[in-house]
């Protein structure tokens, strides 16, 4: 910083040589601001160019302004100083003020604003302090001091509050209308504090009793606070006057003899603003754009500014204000502390390396003003008294060495945390109202969309049921109607017989039983009438024959006699099959109404519901008619042939092979057809036919006839040798029908009772596929699942007793114990006592009893025992769980008593 001496030009002539100081930017630099307005700004702005605008925070110069007031004369230097002229006279057109020596001579002094006795109040906040407004309202510190002569005027330009004349409203005062009506309360803010500096300790003047707040600096920016102070937000005008009033009123004063109303401390009144500012878009969006579901907020910014307006106390000379005792001690305390700020002043003006500022509180407060980081706005009040020329000449001193201090102006600007979090809270909520409204009218839909399925379920429901009904209804009419007709079938054919006196050797005997002897009879008659065909075909054949011969011999036979006679040999050849199928065919089908008509007639005895394949055990094995005779289906099985039925089993014909596996396998029903069908390799057919998988009804009656096969222990090495597990496994794990997977079932369940086949049983997946069937769920398969397992168990049981197995269940080892303990106790009788028995061998061996127990077998072993209806189980398991040392101690364990 430069400085030079500057003489008034019309005062270099003289002899004097006065000292003025002037800053060489002096004439470059005006007191006015550059401030932009702000967009929407309340306040007329002094001038459009914006050193805010260079952008950036590196900082602008800003040199110290630097404005002098002269009071008027007050009453008693009207008096006192009625013969002599002021000490200064002014210039302010010239912006100079001269400061009289003597009559003849005097010192220039230039500053940037001179302001006359006759400057409004409303002149001198706009050049001395609304610059500075400004600034804090762009967001850069700003300082409005006044110095001078004690009642030189200081209080009076800058806390006048004008309550009763409003022109005459101070600094203080106008500073704040002008910030309210900049600011927009909903997003800024503006809070005050007001404080003094009295005898080196700060007070605070809306808190009188908070007399001792320290200073406290951050030592990277060097900002000053005093976070003790009250810090009051500001919304209104009024309420700020009273804060004023408040402040004034506790602000200590005396009544010296410069001034009744002299004030002893230094007032500092602060006004901070937080006004939140948009920032520029691409700044924030490279630190945000990492979600795309966000609107980008634009980057929140807040600009924290103080606007500092210190009144500080005056100077004084102690011979002149005549303060003595107490106020000598104020004044001294005042004195020293202006003299630290002269100095300072001083030291910046001069550019000196060291500033001592930590000399008093006053220069610690405000070294953001001189020096610092503020817009500084310095008034120097003086007095027109020719008596205190030697005090105004030091004031305009102390004024002129301020000049020359450069501030670096920086924009107090800070990313907004707070108000970001707020908007993203916002957005936040948005979008949870959103995404539940969305939630909503997705819940909704899919309610709608339920509702509307349940509806349609229930329809289609309705819509079955009614089906079912009538399906059923006909059913019903249509077996009513085959009863009605097969009764008067059978009293017509009775009566014919009655009347006829013919014994046939179906009906012989048995009055209701045959029950489509009319039919029987009317295919026995196409029967013999076949046979009868057959016969004089055969005749006609060997006729033919001798007749050939006849001719061979005489030789008078031509060649064309021969082949028409070979020819017509030939067709007799042919035809003689066709008719001897046709027999076959014939007879099988009188075989199987045979069977049909015996069914129904022990159905219409019985009132029982007739099944061709029911003999899947030995119990419910079909075996004759009753009464000592053969059944007709053997009868006509010796008539047709065995060989002659499996032959069409692989009838190309689909309807001959269907009804050929269902004679076949009424004839497996009987015991004593069974040994003879395997022989006649009847077993192959039926496991080719199993294998073919044509037709699910060939495929079932075929599964029913291996079972009721599988019956006979002899045939059962058999089915195993020629691969009959492995198909019955393939069709369990792929059929769909009850009825095929109970023949399945039952076929599997006959070979589990075969003790020596139990291996290659579970080891061809036997057990795995008789397990695999509980899928299903029927009842009829279930129960001979269990019947299988059952079977199985007991086999195991014996052969560990008889020592030839050793080691675990192989039962246990397919993961069959938790079906069986899960159906121990099924309401389906059947299959609870299969299941019951199945348990009791299991636990027989003692190697089983580990797993049983893990499996809960043992909590049904106790039911069994107390509450299985038949005794004979009842005593076996009560037998078994006494008996095994592992299951009594768990029992002892579970303190349970048999
Ligand atoms: N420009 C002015 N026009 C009219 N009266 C003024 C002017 N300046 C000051 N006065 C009057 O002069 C007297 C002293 O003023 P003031 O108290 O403001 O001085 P001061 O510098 O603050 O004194 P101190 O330093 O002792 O507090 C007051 O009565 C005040 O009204």
């Amino acid at each position: 910083m430069a400085s030079s001496a500057y003489r008034n030009g019309t005062v270099q002539k003289g002899t004097a040589k006065p000292i003025s100081v002037t800053p060489t930017n002096l004439k470059s630099s005006s007191f006015k601001s550059r401030l932009h307005p702000s967009p929407g700004s309340g306040i007329r702005r002094t001038n459009p160019a914006s050193f805010g605008a260079a952008g950036g925070n590196d900082g602008v110069p800003g040199r110290v302004r630097v404005a002098v007031r002269l009071r008027p004369r007050n009453a008693e230097e009207l008096v006192a100083d009625a013969d002599f002229a002021d000490c200064v006279e002014l210039q302010p057109e010239l912006k100079r003020l001269k400061l009289r020596k003597n009559n003849w001579d005097s010192d220039t002094y230039e500053f940037d604003e001179v302001l006359t006795e006759f400057a409004s109040q409303k002149r001198v906040y706009e050049v001395v302090a609304k610059p500075v407004v400004e600034s804090v309202l762009d967001g850069y510190n700003g300082t409005v001091m006044a110095y001078g002569q004690t009642g030189t005027g200081k209080t009076f330009t800058l806390g006048r509050l004008g309550e009763e004349d409003t022109s005459s409203r101070g600094i203080m005062v106008r500073s704040m209308e002008d910030v309210l009506a900049d600011v927009s309360l909903e997003t800024d803010s503006v809070c005050v504090s007001y404080l003094q500096l009295y005898m080196e300790t700060i007070q605070d003047l809306l808190d009188p009793t908070n007399d001792n707040i320290s200073i406290v600096e951050d030592p990277k920016t060097g900002d000053v606070s005093l976070p003790g102070a009250t810090l009051l937000e500001i919304r209104d005008q009024q309420s700020y006057m009273e804060l004023l009033r408040l402040g004034e009123a506790h602000r200590i004063a005396a009544n010296t003899k410069l001034n009744t109303e002299s004030s002893r401390s230094h007032a500092i009144l602060m006004i901070h603003v937080k006004r939140s500012v948009v920032g520029r878009e691409e700044d924030f969006s490279s630190e945000t754009n990492n979600g795309s579901h966000f609107v980008k907020p634009s980057k929140p910014l807040v600009r924290k500014s103080k606007l500092v307006i210190v009144d500080l106390a005056g100077s004084e000379r102690i011979h002149k204000s005549g303060s003595e005792g107490h106020m000598l001690e104020e004044a001294k305390s005042i004195n020293l502390s202006l003299s630290a700020l002269g100095k300072c002043i001083n030291a910046l003006a001069e550019n000196s390396a060291h500033v001592p500022l930590r000399d008093s509180k006053l220069t610690r407060l405000l070294r953001d003003s001189f020096g610092g980081t503020a817009r500084t706005s310095l008034i120097v009040t003086i007095g027109p008294s020719p008596r205190h020329r030697g005090e105004t000449a030091s004031t305009i001193l102390f004024g002129q060495r301020a000049m020359k201090v450069e501030n670096m102006l920086k924009i107090k600007e800070e990313f907004d945390y707070k108000s970001l979090s707020r908007r993203l809270e916002i957005q936040l909520d948005k979008l949870i109202a959103e995404n539940e409204r969305q939630q909503k009218v997705f819940d909704d839909e899919v309610e709608r969309i339920n509702l509307e399925a349940q509806n349609r379920i229930a329809e289609v429901e309705r819509n079955f049921a009614d089906a079912l009904e009538k399906e059923k209804l006909k059913c019903q009419m249509e077996y009513m109607e085959s009863v009605k007709k097969l009764e008067e079938k059978m009293l017509l054919n009775q009566q014919k017989q009655e009347s006829n006196g013919f014994i046939n050797d179906v009906c012989n005997g048995e009055g209701p039983g045959v029950s489509v002897a009319g039919e029987v009879a009317e295919i026995r008659k196409l029967l013999q009438n076949e046979i009868h065909m057959r016969k004089a075909a055969e005749e006609e054949l060997n006729k033919l024959k001798s007749r050939l011969g006849q001719y061979a011999l005489s030789g008078s036979c031509g060649d064309m006699q021969m082949s028409n006679l070979h020819k017509s040999l030939e067709d007799e050849s042919c035809q003689k099959k066709k008719l001897e199928e046709e027999i076959v065919i014939l007879r099988s089908q009188l075989l199987q109404l045979t069977f049909e008509a015996d069914q129904m007639r022990r159905f219409l005895d019985r009132g029982e519901c007739g099944n061709a394949f029911a003999g899947l055990d030995r119990h419910s094995q079909f075996k004759d008619t009753g009464n000592g005779q053969k059944a007709p289906s053997t009868t006509l099985f010796e008539q047709v042939g065995l060989q002659k039925i499996l032959s069409l089993l692989e009838s190309e014909d689909a309807n001959v092979r269907i009804h050929a596996v269902k004679v076949v396998a009424n004839l497996a029903a009987e015991e004593a057809n069974q040994e003879r069908i395997v022989e006649a390799g009847g077993l192959s057919s039926l496991l080719m036919l199993l294998r073919s998988f044509e037709d699910e009804t060939v495929r079932r009656v075929a599964a029913g006839a291996i079972a009721n096969l599988a019956m006979n222990e002899g045939n059962q090495e058999l089915i195993m040798t020629q691969g009959g597990i492995s198909l019955l496994s393939m069709t369990a794990a792929d059929a769909e029908d009850p009825q095929t997977l109970r023949m399945v079932a039952g076929a599997i369940a006959n070979l589990c009772g075969n003790d020596k086949l139990q291996m290659k049983l579970r080891s061809e997946g036997g057990i795995r596929a008789l397990l695999g069937m509980v899928r299903c769920g029927h009842p009829d398969v279930l129960s001979q699942v269990a019947r299988g397992i059952a079977n199985f168990a007991k086999c195991e049981s014996r052969a560990s007793t008889q020592g030839v197995k050793s080691g675990r269940s192989l039962l246990i080892e397919d993961g069959a114990l938790p079906w069986i303990v899960q159906n121990a106790n099924n309401e389906a009788a059947p299959i609870r006592r299969h299941i019951e028995l199945a348990l009791c061998h299991l636990a027989q061996h003692e190697v089983n009893a580990k797993e049983m127990i893990s499996g809960g077998a043992l909590w049904e072993l106790v039911r069994i025992s107390r509450d299985c209806s038949r005794e004979d189980i009842r005593s076996l398991a009560r037998r078994t769980l006494s008996s095994s040392p592992t299951f009594r101690s768990e029992m002892r364990r579970l303190r349970i008593e048999l």
